[in-house]
C-alpha cells in the first residue's frame, strides 16, 4: 500500500501533535467524542429531511471501547460515516474553514495557544498515540475503508472487512508510558468517566462503555461476582437547559472555549429562560478580549440557534443587533419548526420577540457589570466600546437611548473612564454644556489650545479620541437636558457681559487687519478672527458649521472619499493677548508683505496643532528659516 503524504498545513499540525509538551493532553478524547457527535447529527438531519431511512434515533450512539491487553482504545460512532474520497479528503488535510487563519496564526504562537485556539480535532489523537486508524462506512454505501498512519510521514487507505452499520470507528495505540505520562489512564473506566463528565457531558447522543461492575452471587451473603454493563456517561442534556445551579463556572467556561474556539475564558455569562409568547433558552458569552476579526469585514455576527436541542442555524444574525455583534452564544426554542428555511426565518415572529429579549437582557447585564463590577465594564469596554458607540450612531440615533448610559470616556478630570452620568453629576452649578474636545490620543486632546479658556473656568472636557466619538455625541444631542458642546465651537459662551464688550472693541479696532489676514490666507480660511478661547497659546483652529475638523479626517479617510472630499470651513483665531498679536498690529502699519508670511506661519502651525495635514511642508521650513536668518 502507498503511502500518501500529508498536505503541509496537515503536516505541521501533525509535527506539533507529536511533539506536544501540551499539558492537556487528556483533550484527545473530547474532540474525537465531538466528531463522533457532529456525524450523528449529520446523519439525524437526514432522518428529519428524508423518508424511510431505516434510521432511528434511539439507536444513535457512542461507544467507548478501552483495551488494557492491546493498549487500544476505540471512539466508535454510528453517524454518517466516510467514504474513501472524505477518509482522504478529511483526514489528510486540514479543510475547515478556520484553516487559512489558522496558517496566519501558526507561525506566531506557541502550541499551547494553537491547541486551545483552534480545537485541532482529529489530529489531538497524535498527542497520545503514534499509530491511529479510522475504519468507516459511509451511510448508503457498501464498502468499508481503513485510514491509518504511524505520524508526519503520510497515511493509507485501504478497504477491510465491513462494518455491520454505518459510521466510523476511531481506534488509537496508545504510546507506552513515560515518567511524566502514564498515558495508560486512558484506558481505565474511572478515568474515562471522568473526562467524559468533564468535557463531553452535553453530547446529545448516549455516550456508552462497557463497565465491570461486581455483584453478590446470587445465592450467595458474602461471595462476590464481577460482571459487565454498558453505561451511558454522560447526562446528554445540554448545558443550556440545565438550572444555572447545577452547573458550575469552570462548565461554563469551558463549554464557551469548545464552542466557540477561544483560548480564554469569557468575560462573563449570561443565561436565561423565558416562556410565555416564546419560550427559549439562551446561553450567551461576552469574551474576554475582541476576535482579531472582529473589527473586519470577514467578522460574522450571531448565535446559534437551536429548535429543541438541534442545531438549525450556526450564525442567525437577526438574533443580535450590530452594537452588539460581540456575543458568542445560543438560542433554543421549542417554538421553531425544525426546517424552516433562513427566508421564512427572518420573517418569523417569534424569532424578532426572542431577539427582542435577548437584546434587553444583554443590555440589562452590561448596566449591571458596569454598576457592580466596574474594573470588569471597563475592560469589556475597551474590547467593544467602539461597537456601542458605533450603535449610537446607527440608523440615526434610534438605539441611543439604549444605550447611552453604557458609555464611557476619558476626560480631562483624571485617568478614570467616565459614564455621561458622572460627568454631569460632577458638572460646576453655572456650567451649562457637557464641554468635549477631539484628537487622536488623550495626550494630544490635553494639549490642545482649544481647551484652555475651558479648563480655566474649572469646567471637565470629554475627550474624544476614537473616529466615532463625535459622530455619536451630535447624534446624542442631549444627556440629561444638557447640550454637548464642542471646545472649538465658536459660542462656548464663557465670557462675561463686560468680556464680551471689551472683546467686541478690540474687533472692532482690528477689523480690519483680520480682513488682511484672511485675504492673504486666500481662501483657506473662512474668517480670521480674535479668540475668546486661548489664554497662553498664540493661535488655534475652529470650524464654522456642521463639520468640524476632526469630522474632515474621519469622512476622508472613508474608502469612497477620494472624489468628494470633505472641507470644514475652518477659522483662525487668535490670541488678541499674547505678544505675537502686538508684533502683527505693528506690521500691519509698517511691512503688509511680512505680515502676509506671518500669517501663513500662524496658519500652518494652527494645522500642525490640530494634527492636520499641512499644505506645503518646504515652504513653512523655508519660511521658518528665512525668520531664522533675519
Ligand atoms: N467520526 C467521524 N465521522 C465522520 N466524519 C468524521 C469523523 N471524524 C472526523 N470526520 C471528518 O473529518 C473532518 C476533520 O475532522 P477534524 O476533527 O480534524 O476537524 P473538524 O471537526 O472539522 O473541526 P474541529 O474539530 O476543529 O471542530 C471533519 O470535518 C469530518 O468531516
Amino acid at each position: 500500500m502507498p503511502i500518501k503524504p500529508f498536505q503541509a498545513e496537515s503536516k505541521h499540525l501533525l509535527d506539533l501533535m507529536i511533539h506536544s509538551i501540551y499539558t492537556h493532553k487528556e483533550i484527545f478524547l473530547r474532540e474525537l467524542i465531538s466528531n463522533a457527535s457532529d456525524a450523528i447529527d449529520k446523519l439525524y438531519y437526514k432522518t428529519l429531511s428524508e423518508e424511510n431511512t431505516g434510521l432511528n434515533r434511539d439507536d444513535f450512539a457512542i461507544r467507548i471501547v478501552p483495551d488494557k491487553e492491546n493498549r487500544k482504545l476505540t471512539i466508535s460512532d454510528n453517524g454518517c460515516g466516510m467514504t474513501r474520497e472524505e477518509l482522504e479528503t478529511n483526514l489528510g488535510t486540514i479543510a475547515k474553514s478556520g484553516s487559512l487563519d489558522f496558517k496566519n496564526e501558526f507561525e506566531k504562537k506557541p502550541d499551547i495557544e494553537i491547541i486551545g485556539q483552534f480545537g485541532v480535532g482529529f489530529y489531538s489523537a497524535f498527542m497520545v498515540s503514534d499509530h491511529v486508524a479510522a475504519v468507516s462506512r459511509a451511510f448508503g454505501g457498501d464498502e468499508t475503508f481503513r485510514w491509518e498512519s504511524h505520524g508526519a510521514e503520510g497515511y493509507t487507505v485501504e478497504p477491510c472487512e465491513k462494518r455491520e452499520t454505518c459510521g466510523t470507528d476511531i481506534i488509537i495505540d496508545l504510546k507506552p508510558d513515560t515518567e511524566d505520562e502514564k498515558y495508560g489512564e486512558y484506558l481505565d473506566a474511572y478515568t474515562l468517566r471522568s473526562l467524559i463528565k468533564k468535557y463531553s457531558d452535553y453530547i446529545r447522543y448516549p455516550i456508552r462503555m462497557n463497565v465491570e461492575k461486581s455483584r453478590l452471587k446470587e445465592g450467595s451473603k458474602d461471595e462476590y461476582e464481577s460482571y459487565t454493563e454498558e453505561e451511558t456517561l454522560n447526562s446528554m442534556v445540554p448545558l443550556w437547559r440545565k438550572n444555572k445551579n447545577e452547573i458550575t463556572k469552570e462548565q461554563y467556561h469551558q463549554f464557551y472555549k469548545d464552542k466557540f474556539m477561544d483560548y480564554e475564558d469569557p468575560a462573563r455569562v449570561i443565561h436565561m429562560y423565558t416562556e410565555g409568547v416564546a419560550t427559549f433558552h439562551a446561553l450567551m458569552y461576552l469574551p474576554a478580549r475582541a476576535p482579531y476579526d472582529f473589527y473586519t469585514k470577514e467578522y460574522e455576527k450571531g448565535l446559534q440557534l437551536y429548535s429543541n436541542g438541534v442545531l438549525i442555524m450556526d450564525k442567525c444574525a437577526d438574533l443580535l443587533p450590530d452594537y452588539f455583534s460581540f456575543v458568542r452564544g445560543l438560542v433554543d426554542s421549542q417554538d421553531l419548526s425544525l426546517n424552516i428555511s433562513r427566508e421564512m426565518l427572518q420573517h418569523d415572529r417569534r424569532l424578532t420577540v426572542i431577539a427582542g429579549r435577548v437584546e434587553k437582557k444583554i443590555q440589562s447585564e452590561l448596566e449591571s457589570m458596569l454598576k457592580n463590577e466596574r474594573e470588569d465594564y471597563e475592560k469589556f469596554f475597551r474590547n467593544f466600546g467602539l461597537q456601542l458607540k458605533y450603535g449610537v450612531y446607527q440608523d440615526f440615533g434610534a438605539h441611543k437611548d439604549a444605550l447611552k448610559d453604557l458609555l464611557l470616556f476619558h476626560t480631562s478630570a483624571g485617568e478614570k473612564y467616565s459614564t455621561l452620568a458622572e460627568y454631569v453629576a460632577r458638572m460646576k452649578e453655572d456650567q451649562k454644556y457637557i464641554y468635549y474636545a477631539c484628537g487622536e490620543t488623550v495626550q494630544k486632546v490635553e494639549l490642545l489650545p482649544q481647551t484652555e479658556a475651558v479648563k480655566d473656568h474649572g469646567y471637565e472636557i470629554l475627550y474624544l479620541t476614537d473616529p466615532i466619538d463625535e459622530f455619536a455625541v451630535r447624534v446624542l444631542e442631549k444627556y440629561q437636558d444638557k447640550e454637548f458642546k464642542s471646545v472649538s465651537a465658536d459660542d462656548l459662551d464663557l465670557e462675561t457681559e463686560e468680556e464680551k464688550q471689551e472683546a467686541a472693541k478690540k474687533v472692532e479696532e482690528n477689523k480690519d487687519m483680520l480682513a488682511f489676514l484672511k485675504d492673504a490666507l486666500n481662501g483657506k480660511v473662512k474668517a480670521v478672527v480674535l479668540s475668546n478661547k486661548l489664554k497662553t497659546h498664540p493661535v488655534c483652529l475652529t470650524t464654522s458649521g456642521a463639520i468640524s475638523m476632526e469630522m474632515e479626517k474621519v469622512l476622508n479617510s472613508l474608502p469612497n472619499a477620494e472624489q468628494d472630499k470633505v472641507k470644514a470651513q475652518r477659522v483662525l483665531e487668535i490670541n488678541a493677548n499674547h505678544p505675537v498679536f502686538e508684533k502683527l498690529t505693528k506690521l500691519y502699519d509698517s511691512d503688509r508683505e511680512k505680515l502676509k508670511t506671518y500669517a501663513s506661519l500662524l496658519y500652518t502651525q494652527a494645522l500642525l496643532i490640530e494634527g492636520a495635514p499641512i499644505d506645503d511642508p518646504v515652504a513653512f521650513s523655508n519660511q521658518i528659516c528665512s525668520l531664522m536668518t533675519e
